[in-house]
């Protein structure tokens, strides 16, 4: 049985599915069947970026499915990422490109810049540049440069709509006032224990959708590194909800997240929790439910980019 999850509208008439698949760390045939095994539930919207080093294999699986004749291009939707490698105006047409033709697809739905965070582009193309005492070499392109180039993909039709990623508020302002195509979503980390109840209504007021990443809270990290904040997942205050619905306590997260407004986007790569992650238009959390839902948020971080702290464009240093 395969869910198709119901569309938001986006600021520029586009429709985006209000869950997609995450695919961090789904590389090579991992990437590839985790893709189709969604595609196969029902997701249309899958999220990959240059970084991941999986568009290839995400690529792969979206036109398989097509010749197979599961799904047309049109019911797709294809979100990819500018890397902070090419935040060099002159460079976002080539990296877009490059992401084009990995993806080998006509066009992408959604191209978001990665982070506000410029880093040096060196000649070995790595994505993680360091200087010989570790630390990334950063660059300081201005994020409204490097949009007003991503602007201009739009004009040759092979992208449908543009976003950030990222974005703390006060650069959302900033870039606002300064270019003509606004941003669709911001994708940003949210999940129980950062429930960026500001920063949605932020992103509601100026009608940009809050996508979010790491949705579940990435449990595999804390099961490696107890200092990282714990999973809701994990919690009897989850667990219990789940167990009124006969639901799991992922697809109790999963359901939080679309309720307040956002588009989760889970990444799994096993058959049973990609199906089990879509597998929730059929319930609704009371209005108390989501109130113990809200009571995990602590502000707390899983992804909290501290390699990046000195960067001039750092975007986790103020409320939202
Ligand atoms: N823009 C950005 O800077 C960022 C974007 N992202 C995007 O967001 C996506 C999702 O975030 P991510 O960081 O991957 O973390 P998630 O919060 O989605 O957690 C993924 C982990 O949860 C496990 N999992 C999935 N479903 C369930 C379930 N129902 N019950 C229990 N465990 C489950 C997965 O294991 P298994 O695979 O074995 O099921 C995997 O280990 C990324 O893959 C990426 O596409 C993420 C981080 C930053
Ligand atoms: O998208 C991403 C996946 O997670 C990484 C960190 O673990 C981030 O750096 C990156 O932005």
């Amino acid at each position: 049985m395969s869910t198709i999850a119901p569309t938001i509208k986006l600021n520029n008439g586009q429709n985006m599915p209000v869950l997609g698949l995450g695919t961090y760390l789904s590389k090579e045939d991992d990437g590839i069947q985790s893709v189709k095994d969604a595609i196969n539930a029902g997701y249309r919207h899958i999220d990959t970026a240059y970084f991941y080093e999986n568009e290839k294999q995400v690529g792969i699986a979206v036109r398989d499915k097509i010749k197979e004749g599961v799904v047309k291009r049109e019911d797709m939707f294809i979100v990819t990422k500018l890397w902070n490698t090419y935040h060099n105006p002159d460079l976002v047409a080539q990296a877009f490109q490059k992401s084009l033709d990995n993806l080998g697809l006509d066009y992408i739905d959604l191209y978001l810049m990665h982070t506000p965070m410029g880093y040096k582009l060196n000649a070995e193309d790595s994505l993680m540049p360091l200087d010989s005492d570790g630390n990334i070499e950063f660059t300081d392109y201005d994020y409204v440069d490097t949009w007003k180039s991503m602007e201009k993909l739009v004009e040759t039709g092979k992208v449908k709509s543009l976003g950030i990623s990222n974005f703390n508020s006060e650069q959302i302002t900033r870039l606002l006032q300064s270019v003509t195509i606004k941003p669709v979503t911001n994708q940003v980390e949210c999940n129980p224990g950062l429930n960026q109840k500001k920063l949605i209504e932020f992103c509601k007021q100026n009608e940009i959708v809050l996508t979010s990443y790491s949705p579940l809270g990435r449990p595999h990290y804390y099961e490696q590194d107890k200092t990282l904040p714990k999973s809701a997942l994990l919690d009897d205050r989850c667990k219990n909800i789940a167990k009124n619905y006969n639901k799991s306590p992922g697809q109790i997260i999963l359901k939080y997240l679309i309720q307040i407004g956002t588009v989760p986007i889970p990444k799994s790569s096993n058959k049973g929790r990609i199906e089990q992650n879509i597998n929730l238009f059929d319930f609704e959390l009371t209005e108390d439910e989501v109130k113990t839902m809200d009571s995990f948020n602590t502000g707390e971080r899983t992804v909290p980019f501290k390699l990046c702290l000195k960067h001039k464009y750092f975007p986790f240093n103020i409320e939202f």
